[in-house]
């Protein structure tokens, strides 16, 4: 039998830099994570594909405000920017894939699942928005943004600069999950859940409702994977592994770790809120609700990773 994993992909991983945030650019990125998942897949993996979107979300918003300050157009609500990504990114990864599994001969397809997630109107995460969303900008930049848009709020994101925030919910359920798990069983390559899923609450006559915010593709992943009894969540992010002391003299790459081990480094504040300490914390429920192995890695490693020659991997 083959292993099902869920290949969670950062989105921030699709854009390589500054220089490199358009929609052709993005795609080249996406080719380039393809070729790795597909590697994977012909080494006997069943794969989900999730995605984030945290960039692509901003990305639209702003285009969006720009356009009703400077022809009057109607605001996207933030749940449809969120809608909009899924079609975007899922459209793409669905295109990569099956190019690259025909390049290669393989009998398989890709297919995207619009996929609505239920959140709860009582998470405290709308009265702190917490979810870094768009481009990064200098404290130069911010301060005059923040005059422009005071009711923007901002923070610092890992070193890499300051960055608008919004609401993000936990996951609690998600819609699809029956049709996604059907899908992969039958061997199709599922694109799902794509940045965290449409953040949907349940009204009292159990019809759906969307709902502005922006839910955190790791939890969302993990939740999935719980769900489905995958049997291995990786989570594709920037970096080739999780490091103690990201980013000072005495950096340490983690190998190999116990989830105790894990939740011991989270205790000891080793990952930076809003990027890698979702990660962690979505592994860390993975793993305490069944599963058996996470891996957090970059795409270019993933089948070294699958391998056990790189990346982090956390154990039950
Ligand atoms: N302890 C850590 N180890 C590795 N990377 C870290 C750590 N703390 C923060 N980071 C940062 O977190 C980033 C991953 O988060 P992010 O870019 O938000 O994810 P995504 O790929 O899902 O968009 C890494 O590229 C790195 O810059
Ligand atoms: N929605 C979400 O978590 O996106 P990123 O992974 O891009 O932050």
């Amino acid at each position: 039998m083959s292993t099902l994993a869920v290949v969670a992909i950062g989105g921030n991983s699709l854009i390589r830099d500054k220089a490199h945030e358009s929609v052709e650019d993005q795609y080249q990125a996406v080719c380039e994570t393809a070729k790795h998942i597909v590697g994977m897949i012909e080494q006997g993996y069943e794969v989900i594909i999730t995605h984030g979107n945290g960039p692509q979300v901003g990305f639209i918003l702003r285009r969006s405000e720009i356009a009703t300050d400077v022809a009057a157009m109607h605001q996207v609500p933030l749940v449809s920017c969120g809608a909009d990504t899924q079609g975007a990114i899922g459209y793409q990864i669905q295109q990569a894939m099956d190019n690259e599994f025909k390049k290669r001969g393989l009998d398989k397809s890709a297919v995207t699942i619009v996929t609505q997630v239920i959140v709860s109107a009582d998470d405290p995460a709308f009265q702190k928005p917490a979810k870094p969303i768009g481009s990064f900008y200098s404290k130069e930049q911010t301060d005059l943004i923040q005059k422009a848009n005071p009711s923007w709020a901002m923070v610092e994101d890992a070193g890499r600069g300051y960055r608008r925030v919004v609401a993000s919910p936990r996951p609690q359920e998600i819609v699809e999950k029956d049709v996604i798990n059907l899908l992969a069983r039958a061997g199709y390559c599922v694109i799902s859940v794509g940045g965290g899923g449409i953040p949907v609450m349940r009204r009292e006559d159990n019809s759906l409702q969307g709902v502005d915010a922006v839910i955190d593709k790791d939890f969302a992943s993990s939740l999935l994977a719980s769900d489905i009894k995958a049997d291995l969540l990786i989570i594709s992010t920037g970096v080739p592994t999780v490091y103690l002391n990201y980013g000072k003299p005495n950096e340490k790459a983690l190998d190999n770790v116990s989830l105790a081990e894990l939740k011991q480094y989270m205790s000891e504040n080793h990952f930076a809120p809003g990027s890698m300490l979702p990660k962690v914390q979505a592994v860390i429920s993975f793993l305490e609700n069944g599963g058996k192995e996470a891996i957090i890695t970059n795409p270019e490693s993933l089948e070294e990773a699958i391998a056990g020659k790189t990346g982090t991997h956390v154990y039950a």
